[in-house]
This record gives C-alpha cells, sequence and structure tokens, in this order.
C-alpha cells in the first residue's frame, strides 16, 4: 500500500556511490523474553558484552563513518562500548519505548544534527538525510562480513535491502483454534533479520508516517514497504541469530566459536 505523500529525500544511488553510511544499532531493549535482571545485549559471550561483539562485526567494512548506538537513557557508563571496538567514532542516543521509536530517535541525529548546517561546515556533510545507514540489532552478534558485503552491494536508492533467510521448513497457516487452514509456499517467503539498509530520509519518513498510522513496525523494510517501495533480500547465512530466549546464549556461543570470534 503507497503511502508516500511527500517527495523522497534525495540521496546517492548506493552507499558505495556515497563513499560512506552509517550504521545504527538499536540497543535500548529490556530483553524481557530472556528474563534475567541485565538486557541481553549486556550478558557476556566469552566475556565479552553481546553488543560489543556486534560492533566488531562491522570493523573496518569499507565505508563505514561513524555508529548511532541507541541505548537506555540510563545506560550505566562502565556499559557504554568503546569506539575501539569499531573503529569509528559511537554516538550515543536515548532509545524509546519500541524498537522503531529508537530506530527512529537515531534517524532524527541525521535531520537534527545537520539540520542548518551549509556545505562544508562541520564533518563536510550538507544533509544528513542525504546518508545511507546501515540498522543492525544489537542482540545479533553473529552476522558474518561476508553478509555485510553482499548488502551494502545490492542497496539502491530508494527501495534498500535487508538480509534475510530461506525458509526451510513447510509453512501452515492456521485458525484461532489451531487447526490448519492451509500451506504456504515457502519460496515466496524469507526470514527477515538485520541489517537493513536504506537511505536515511527514506527510512525516516517511512517510520514517522508509519508511526503516525498506528502501524504495527517489527523491522525497517515494514516501514519502507508501507511508501509503496520493494526492498531488495538479500538470502544470508543461518548463523545470524537474534538472542532473544535463554537457550539463545549457548546457541549463540557455539556459532561465534565456530566462527573464531570466540576462543572458549
Ligand atoms: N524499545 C526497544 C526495544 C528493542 N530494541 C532493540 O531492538 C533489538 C531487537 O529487539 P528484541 O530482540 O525484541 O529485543 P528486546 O525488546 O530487548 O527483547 P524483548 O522483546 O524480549 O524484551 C534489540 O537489540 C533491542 O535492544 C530497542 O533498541 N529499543
Ligand atoms: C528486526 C528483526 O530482528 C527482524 O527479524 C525483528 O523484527 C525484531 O523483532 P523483535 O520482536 O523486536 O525481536
Amino acid at each position: 500500500m503507497s503511502a508516500a505523500a511527500a517527495p523522497l529525500p534525495p540521496a546517492a544511488v548506493s552507499p558505495s556511490e556515497a563513499g560512506r553510511w552509517w550504521l545504527l544499532v538499536p540497543a535500548a531493549g529490556f530483553g524481557r523474553r530472556m528474563g534475567g535482571e541485565t538486557p541481553k545485549q549486556y550478558l557476556r559471550l566469552g566475556g565479552r558484552p553481546v553488543l560489543e561483539i556486534t560492533l566488531s562485526r562491522f570493523a573496518g567494512l569499507p565505508g563505514l563513518a561513524g555508529v548511532v548506538l541507541v541505548t537506555s537513557e540510563s545506560l550505566p557508563e562502565d556499559l557504554m562500548p568503546s569506539s575501539d571496538v569499531v573503529g569509528v567514532p559511537i554516538h550515543r542516543v536515548d532509545g524509546g519505548a519500541s524498537r522503531a521509536l529508537s530506530v527512529r530517535n537515531g534517524l532524527a541525529v541525521f535531520r537534527d544534527r545537520w539540520a542548518g548546517l551549509s556545505p562544508g561546515q562541520g564533518d563536510g556533510l550538507t544533509d544528513g538525510l542525504g546518508e545511507w545507514v546501515m540498522v543492525h540489532d544489537a542482540a545479533r552478534p553473529c552476522v558474518l562480513r561476508g553478509d555485510l558485503e553482499r548488502l551494502l552491494d545490492a542497496a539502491r536508492y530508494p527501495d534498500g535491502a535487508l538480509l534475510t533467510a530461506p525458509v526451510r521448513d513447510t509453512i501452515k497457516r492456521v485458525d484461532a483454534d489451531g487447526r490448519v487452514t492451509g500451506t504456504v509456499d515457502r519460496r515466496t517467503l524469507r526470514h527477515a533479520l538485520t541489517p537493513q539498509m536504506f537511505p536515511v530520509g527514506v527510512l525516516l519518513e517511512a517510520i514517522e508516517q508509519g508511526l503516525v498510522a498506528g502501524a504495527e513496525i517489527t523491522d525497517e523494510a515494514s516501514a519502507v514497504e508501507r511508501l509503496g517501495l520493494a526492498p531488495r533480500v538479500v538470502d544470508s547465512a543461518t548463523d545470524n541469530l537474534k538472542i532473544t530466549h535463554p537457550e539463545d546464549l549457548g546457541i549463540a556461543r557455539a556459532i561465534l566459536r565456530r566462527q573464531g570470534v570466540l576462543d572458549d
């Protein structure tokens, strides 16, 4: 359903044409499904906080200009990761009551920080809305560099792109009584993962329109789809687990060991 009203802000055709892009990490969740006192992005695997491992997966990627890290307002200083783990500056922003609001708060930095700048002021950016941003869950530390590089290659203005995984099981449609009403052709389905990559202005417009409309926005692509755009899927490794439930910690640890990210 196309909801586009205002013309979309301009941006380079692709992140490589822009020569730079930004990473936005929503890390302001409470981890309720994980249980316990500590939000899951600060639990440790191999002695390292999940968030630090996640950020480290992006270190050295060509064109990465900086990180917008969205955390709870009351983040203890000792939980704030060092920019050394990713090799570029980290700008911390307060999160919101939902993941979509947290992402929106992070995107607003690009508009508010650069608002009023004339060409050549600041760090050479005249319009933050023309930047490219990759949004990645703090709770996904197992993402592979090769998949990140393929996502960078696939993103095009204005539709963007996202990492996905094929569906490996037969999918059933069921009714309220838990009875099967049909079988869905899984060839037309994908698991949406993160990162998801879009022009900042397009994504900010999409999320703000979706929030105003009361739409359920569980990932960035679902907001962009509401504008009538068609993000490109990039099928990727099934390693890219989102740590959600307690059992996911052991799975993630085993994946990270297999990837050589963790020793023990
Ligand atoms: N208000 C929120 C909610 C979630 N997130 C972030 O979005 C990512 C994916 O969300 P999810 O796995 O749902 O994390 P939580 O909301 O913390 O988990 P739960 O739903 O179990 O509470 C996580 O990195 C989480 O920190 C966020 O930045 N702001
Ligand atoms: C963004 C996401 O990770 C894509 O699969 C997912 O939608 C997050 O959902 P959650 O309920 O906020 O964990």
